[in-house]
């Protein structure tokens, strides 16, 4: 049976994305094959995973493989799997458009440069699309388990803005995908040694067979079929017996990433449980690490089965960069994604695997610095999110946090909490911080005057986690976190008694002027006080101990949260000309209006938003033209 043949358009992006990939691949052509054999190994994987529950998806034969053949006449070249195969509507969303996200950022980010752009493809994932670097037209048959052999589907496409598609007979399940290779690729490609030799290449690692047509004494393909791959497990190989290169592919294989890894940690555990592990961390963030609710990137198998993908309950989310496998030999194999919830063999996987990464994590910063920085860049952070996710390894993690501070006054986040410790004068019991929204807010702030006059450093946190993070972490090795812009500034015994009793009489000398400025400003703030961290400014605003940030409280306003306003506390600096000029002004809606424009300012400088902002301006104009005057 076939039914009329309809033509659709690919969605836009996909037009970009074959054109980018044709040019800036081409070089790196071979690896249409590894991802196609990738996606064949991922249907057979989803098959088995769903058959646990059904095992007529089977359809009776259950040896689940990838099989790769060519035909010089034709010159086509074939790669069939007996996995999960799609139904109609499947192949229209899977194969015609790209639902991922991170796609937009993706394509701000091209730059025309092919080096460039080959390296961020490589990031975003070539995938299926990668068949048409070698292939001017491919044609993919594929019918899903479990449906009858009337809802095969055909789909077909020279990869320039559309495709047909067409309902035909397909008795087996599965997924099939000719390659019409372009006149040039032919007598490169369609040859049986250099197929085994590519495949071995980047596949021998797929733990599933992969099987090509056995050669006759002159080299042609016959009847039988043989594998051409390992096929095993390779992380239940011993260590020593595998090479780096062959941890690599791997890697390319199970993180779907086409750049080496940065590192990895590959260990068996004995005794009342039993699994192996090897987990990976990229060298590149992927487009889609931000989305919080993006896929985990651990396979799950059991006694070398494999069970199921992103498995979540595996790796928390501030880890969600890892990717690799874990095979247990304690589980069962009809395991399903709801026994994995509160499951104690999970749980115990789970805890070891997380130590096993941050030990690989904090060897890498002992030994290798540098390449840590380059992982800290990447991923630092989602590793931020940490203390706040995991309390029972939040030491740990925060001894792998790094920050930008006062003491190189850099964006760069190089600064650790240990070398901050190191750096403190006699006397200072804290580790100061200030959050803001961006390095040059935080930099600049108002209230590191007094602590950079005094040589204090500070530390610099402008990424949006930081607040969360600063909510939880709230000491390090026995000294607490403290902001410089919330609660008292408590300098203890950096300040001398000479120094803190100037205050106290600068604080007495204030009083009628903060007083004064108290009842202009009335149901506007908290209080105002005589600021002790002001040293240039004239006036800073300060919050609560635990209150949010203002751009935070910002930010989550304009999510749509409702939050309780609290007011802010003013802190002036009596010594400031404008304040001493404000001292002087007896005329009280002068007096109103200076003090409400020194409120907004300061409000300002905090990244908070004025809810009268007109009404600042027009202050604003009128002090400038009485200045004129
Ligand atoms: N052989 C296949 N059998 C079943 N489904 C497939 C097959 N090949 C591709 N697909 C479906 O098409 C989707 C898109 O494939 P594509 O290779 O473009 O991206 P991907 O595999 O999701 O990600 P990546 O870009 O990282 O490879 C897959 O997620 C899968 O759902």
């Amino acid at each position: 049976m076939t039914t009329q043949k309809e033509t659709l358009q690919f969605q836009t992006e996909v037009n970009q994305l074959l054109k980018l990939m044709i040019h800036s691949l081409y070089s790196n052509k071979e690896i249409f094959l590894r991802e196609l054999i990738s996606n064949a190994s991922d249907a057979c994987d989803k098959l088995r995973f769903e058959a646990l529950s059904d095992d007529a998806l089977f359809e009776g034969d259950s040896e689940l493989r990838v099989d790769v053949e060519f035909d010089a006449e034709a010159g086509t070249l074939t790669v069939r799997d007996n996995g999960i195969g799609m139904s109609r509507d499947e192949v229209i969303t899977n194969i015609g458009t790209i639902a991922k996200s991170g796609t937009r950022e993706f394509f701000d980010q091209l730059s025309g440069d092919q080096a460039k752009d080959a390296k961020l493809i490589g990031q975003f994932g070539v995938g299926f699309y990668s068949a048409f670097i070698v292939a001017d037209r491919v044609t993919l048959t594929t019918r899903r388990a479990g449906m009858g052999a009337e809802h095969g589907v055909r789909w077909e496409s020279d990869g320039t803005g559309a495709y047909t598609l067409e309902t035909v007979e397909s008795p087996a399940r599965g997924t099939e995908i000719v390659l019409h290779l372009r006149e040039e690729e032919r007598g490169d490609l369609l040859n049986d040694w250099r197929l085994r030799s590519i495949i071995t290449k980047y596949s021998d690692h797929v733990p599933l067979p992969i099987r090509m047509r056995k050669t006759d004494d002159e080299g042609k393909p016959g009847e039988e079929w043989e594998t051409v791959n390992k096929a095993s497990a390779l992380w239940q190989r011993p260590k020593s017996e595998i090479t780096e290169d062959e941890y690599k592919e791997f890697y390319k294989y199970v993180g779907h990433d086409f750049a080496d890894p940065l590192a990895w940690t590959h260990n068996r555990v004995e005794g009342r449980l039993e699994y192996t592990s090897l987990l990976y961390l990229p060298a590149k963030a992927p487009f889609d690490l931000w989305d919080r609710d993006q896929v985990h990137g651990i396979k799950l198998y059991v006694q070398r089965v494999f069970i199921m993908d992103d498995a979540e309950q595996l790796m928390p989310r501030y880890l969600r960069f890892v990717r690799g496998v874990i095979d247990s030999s304690d589980l069962p194999l009809n395991v399903s994604r709801e026994i994995l919830q509160g499951n104690r063999i999970i749980d115990q996987m789970r805890s070891g695997s997380v130590k096993k990464v941050l030990g690989l994590l904090e060897e890498m910063a002992e030994k290798e610095p540098e390449k840590y920085q380059t992982f800290w860049d990447e991923f630092g952070r989602v590793l931020k999110e940490g203390p706040g996710e995991d309390f029972a390894n939040r030491e740990q993690i925060a001894k792998l946090l790094r920050f930008a501070s006062t003491h190189t006054d850099t964006e760069a986040q190089t600064v650790s909490l240990a070398d901050y410790i190191a750096r403190m004068p006699e006397g200072q019991d804290k580790i100061y911080y200030i959050t803001a929204d961006s390095f040059l807010a935080a930099k600049n702030s108002p209230h590191l005057e007094l602590l950079r006059k005094k040589g204090i450093e500070v530390l610099l946190l402008s990424d949006r986690v930081d607040e969360w993070l600063t909510s939880h972490l709230q000491e390090f090795d026995g000294k607490s976190l403290v902001s410089v812009a919330k609660g008292d500034l408590d300098l203890g015994q950096i300040e001398s008694e000479d120094e803190r009793k100037s205050q106290e009489e600068t604080e007495k000398a204030a009083e009628g002027l903060v007083e004064r400025i108290k009842t202009a400003l009335g149901e506007r703030v908290e209080d105002v006080r005589v600021s002790h961290r002001l040293t240039s400014s004239p006036a800073c605003i300060v919050l609560g101990e635990h209150d949010m940030a203002l751009y935070m409280q910002q930010l989550l306003k304009q999510a749509g949260h409702e939050l309780p306003t609290a007011k802010p506390v003013l802190e002036i600096n009596p010594g400031h000309p404008m304040l001493a000029r404000l001292e002087g002004e007896s005329d009280a809606t002068r007096f109103g209006e200076w003090s409400a424009l020194l409120l907004d300012q300061a409000i300002l400088a905090e990244g908070g938003q004025l809810e009268d902002p007109a009404g600042f301006v027009v202050r604003l104009n009128q002090l400038m033209l009485a200045l004129a005057n």
